[in-house]
């Protein structure tokens, strides 16, 4: 890994990365950063994306480079999206507000972005040609702004909201969601089904971490989960506990997924899928796609990293639903080796965190304006002029003969 300055503008995601953990409260990066247990699966989830060596081509003219696809069937200017993170104020007070306007708009002018650095003063960065990002961004269920007030400070109509859920024991609380999010215009439900209670996290256990009483939960407010809107825990339950008691461990595929289906006709797609078995089941019981997650590493210690998960998806879901994956993703190059084995789109967590605890609004832009940076400028490198040029072919594996594919089809059945 690179090194990183902990001063300074940063210039990748692994500054943001050091930023951040010198700058957050302890017990907020602790929360942040962390992974379950022994940490084994966060680690993989990013060193295993160095296993996959590029086969770039050459002498394509890649003068310009179209990063333009399609996620469940509506236009994206790019795969690059946003995975759900519960509470973005602990980062900045933006919080996911400040996520939503970080999506650049698409300009064809250079956009300069002034910014200030940690040491207050104000940096220019004119080298940025601007990001034409408009693609999804995943709000949690515990976001700290209300779901209607961050579809509504969108101004990028190629930017799409999907709404993350947690089903509760008190299915109405769900519903209640359910339909706030429909009338709000997200596009799609995305059930996070790899948490049914909190994995074991030792450094906020350490930590004792408890969100700050400033932080509320705004979907909440008017939602009686929470009360008043802040986590309303008793002083005896830990925070694994409280999300623990509310959560519906219950949940089936064949009671939770239909009971979801009955009461909404908004796309289902799955969060925290890493088996051929599920993917089938995905799509026997009618979800529109499914996310590759190990819920960043925070969940089950020892699962498969997701890029080492995700040729197995792709394959077993065969084209019939749209497989995209999380976890790790950190550069663009990341970004390619993901597309090439099969995903649609690749979601982003801890580097929009780090983006908002650098700068609020402007931070996450920057995060998110550096990694499609670095997504054209590989693509440039590797002779794909078009995100449908990416294919296995760019993939080396020792001793595996490469391949060329459609996107969200593997093996090549071409
Ligand atoms: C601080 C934090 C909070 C998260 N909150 C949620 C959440 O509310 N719902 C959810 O489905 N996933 C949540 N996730 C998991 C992310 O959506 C995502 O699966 C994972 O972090 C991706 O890995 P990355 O952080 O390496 O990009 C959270 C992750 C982090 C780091
Ligand atoms: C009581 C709030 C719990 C939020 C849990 C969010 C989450 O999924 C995470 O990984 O953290």
């Amino acid at each position: 890994m690179a090194a990183s300055p902990t001063a300074g503008v940063p210039v990748c995601i692994d500054d943001f990365e050091a930023i951040a953990k010198s700058t957050l409260p302890a017990a907020t990066w602790g929360y942040y950063t962390s992974g379950a247990n022994d940490e084994d699966t966060l680690r993989d989830n990013r060193e295993a994306f160095r296993k996959y060596k590029l086969r770039p081509r050459i002498l394509r003219d890649v003068s310009k480079v179209n990063t333009t696809t399609t996620i469940l069937g509506k236009k994206a200017r790019t795969p690059l999206c946003v995975a759900p993170c519960a509470m973005h104020e602990l980062a900045h007070p933006d919080g996911e507000i400040g996520t939503s306007k970080g999506q650049p708009i698409y300009q064809k002018q250079p956009l300069f972005i002034s910014t200030e650095d940690i040491n207050g003063s104000i940096v220019n960065q004119p080298k940025m040609a601007v990001a034409d990002l408009g693609s999804v961004m995943i709000l949690s269920t515990y976001s700290t702004k209300a779901l209607e007030k961050v579809i509504a400070a969108n101004s990028n109509p190629d930017t799409h909201y999907w709404f993350q859920l947690y089903v509760y024991k008190e299915r109405g609380i769900s519903e209640k969601l359910v339909r706030r999010a429909e009338a709000a215009g997200f596009e799609a439900l995305v059930l996070t089904v790899d948490a049914p209670v909190l994995g074991r996290r030792l450094l906020d256990a350490r930590n004792r971490f408890n969100p700050p009483p400033y932080i509320r939960l705004e979907n909440f407010i008017e939602g009686s989960a929470t009360g008043d809107g802040t986590l309303d825990k008793s002083e005896s339950e830990t925070f694994g506990e409280t999300f623990g008691n509310r959560g519906d461990a219950g949940l089936t595929w064949e009671e939770g997924i239909a009971w979801l289906r009955s009461i909404t006709k908004l796309p289902i797609i799955l969060k925290g899928v890493l088996t051929a078995e599920d993917t089938e089941l995905a799509v026997k019981y009618g979800c529109a796609g499914v996310i590759v997650s190990n819920h960043g590493g925070r969940q089950l210690d020892g699962v498969l990293a997701t890029i080492d998960a995700l040729p197995e998806v792709v394959e077993a879901a065969n084209g019939r639903i749209e497989v995209y994956m999380d976890g790790g993703v950190r550069k663009g190059t990341d970004i390619i080796k993901a597309l090439a084995l099969g995903a649609r789109a690749v979601f982003i967590a801890r580097p929009i965190l780090y983006g908002l605890a650098y700068n609020g609004e402007a931070g996450a832009k920057l995060a998110l304006k550096i990694l499609q940076d670095e997504l054209e400028s590989g693509m440039a490198l590797s002779g794909c002029r078009d995100i449908n040029d990416i294919n296995e072919s760019l993939i080396h594996f020792p001793g595996h003969q490469p391949q060329p594919r459609r996107l969200g089809y593997y093996p090549s059945k071409l």
